[in-house]
């Protein structure tokens, strides 16, 4: 949630990753400045000043222009711990969730597994451990299935490559895949267009368990299922986490099912992550404007009130704005804002953020809706 230069530096880590992004460089921990006291050697895997820069062309034949996907992520996940990721469309949501599990090479920053740096490691073995350790389950289980391969086949894959057993225990292991997310045996030999999308998801899901993985990563693993099967796949992957003993990365645009999934919440905006909280005090107690904007327009959640305005589109992740990259839609902005990233806040039990202007705990939500319509007198 950091800019280039804090993750370490609060770490207690040394060097400093080189600045990178729009704005004066940053300062300071982020909710990715460090794990809570007592929690480093739980962590599987910790991103310090993680950014991702991608070369898109923007217009015209030859003019490419860097896209800021990811800009200094300071995260660290825990063993067995849930952390939901919300943001708006475009916001990095699904790139940190790829440098997370080691799909995605930072342009800049570090990611440790275990311990160690992901991207010091030698091709093969990185490719083993994060292969091993770490399982990802995709927003849409008909791309993400070879649809040549049957269910056995595809369950069998990862055993096979990683020469988990030999061929009866990989054979075993397909069967105990299967009944562990209840999928039933005569389906072994189906291919992935003979299954219902629930299955499919499943199918994807149990994958992504072969191996016994310590960090589950799941990028939108219901937005593309019927309405009547999402519940089952939350439940399912709640369950398989609970028995399991998983770390689980858990992406949605689904704000309430974030929350009821999650024990830690992350909030993105614009590659960035700008507030990290307990899943218990995100939705009335965020400090971040952006969060409170977000939660407030999501239906039901909060005690009925008209969602924070907030003021025109997301601006382009090409051309970010200087400082903070929320000012020019927050009703709370002034000079300092486009000034520089504003350091970390820390309003304890883990709960970190990053604005110049933080609400109040004595700022109910509606008055922030009323400071959000109120014609503004911006310094
Ligand atoms: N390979 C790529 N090349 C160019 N730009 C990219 C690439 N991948 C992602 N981006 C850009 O990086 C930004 C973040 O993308 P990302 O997919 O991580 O966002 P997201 O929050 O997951 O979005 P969504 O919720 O729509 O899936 C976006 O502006 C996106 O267009």
């Amino acid at each position: 949630m950091t800019g280039g230069s804090d993750g370490a530096a609060a770490r207690g880590g040394g060097g400093t990753p080189p600045a990178e992004g729009a704005g004066a460089p940053d300062s300071g921990g982020g909710p990715g400045g460090g794990p809570p006291p007592g929690r480093a050697d739980t962590d599987l895997v910790a991103l310090s000043g993680a950014g991702v820069v991608h070369r898109a062309r923007t217009g015209g034949l030859f003019r490419r222009d860097s896209v800021h996907a990811l800009t200094g992520a300071d995260l660290a996940v825990a063993s067995g711990e849930t952390v939901g990721v919300v943001g708006e469309s475009g916001c990095g949501k699904s790139t940190l969730a790829k440098v997370l599990v080691g799909v995605e090479r930072p342009t800049s920053g570090t990611v440790t597994f275990l311990g160690r740096d992901l991207w010091a490691m030698a091709p093969a073995e990185r490719r083993s451990l994060v292969g091993a350790r770490t399982g990802m389950v995709f927003q849409d289980p008909s791309t993400a299935l070879n649809r040549r391969l049957t269910v056995r086949r595809i369950l069998r894959d990862p055993l096979d490559v990683h020469g988990r057993g030999g061929s009866e225990q990989r054979e075993r292991r397909v069967r105990e895949l299967m009944a562990l997310v209840g999928l039933p045996k005569v389906l072994a030999e189906s291919l992935p267009g003979q299954l219902s999308g629930g299955q499919r998801q499943r199918v994807a899901i149990a994958r992504a368990l072969a191996l016994e993985p310590s960090l589950v990563v799941a990028d939108e693993p219901t937005s593309a299922l019927d309405v009547s099967v999402r519940a089952q796949i939350l439940n399912l992957l709640l369950d398989l986490k609970e028995r399991l003993g998983l770390a689980l990365v858990f992406v949605s645009h689904d704000i309430r099912t974030v929350r009821r999934m999650s024990d830690r919440v992350i909030t993105m905006y614009l590659g960035r992550i700008v507030e990290e909280a307990p899943a218990a005090e995100v939705a009335d107690r965020a400090r971040h404007p952006y969060t409170r904007a977000l939660f407030s327009a999501t239906p039901g959640l909060l005690a009925p009130i008209d969602p924070i305005p907030l003021a025109g589109p997301v601006p382009s992740a090409t051309h970010p704005p200087s400082g903070c990259p929320f000012r020019t839609r927050c009703w709370r902005a002034d000079h300092s804002c486009a000034a520089a990233m504003p350091d970390v806040g820390d309003a304890g039990r883990g709960h970190r953020f990053r604005c110049h202007h933080p609400v109040g705990a004595d700022e109910s939500i509606h008055d922030l809706v009323l400071q959000a319509t109120a014609p503004k007198e911006r310094s």
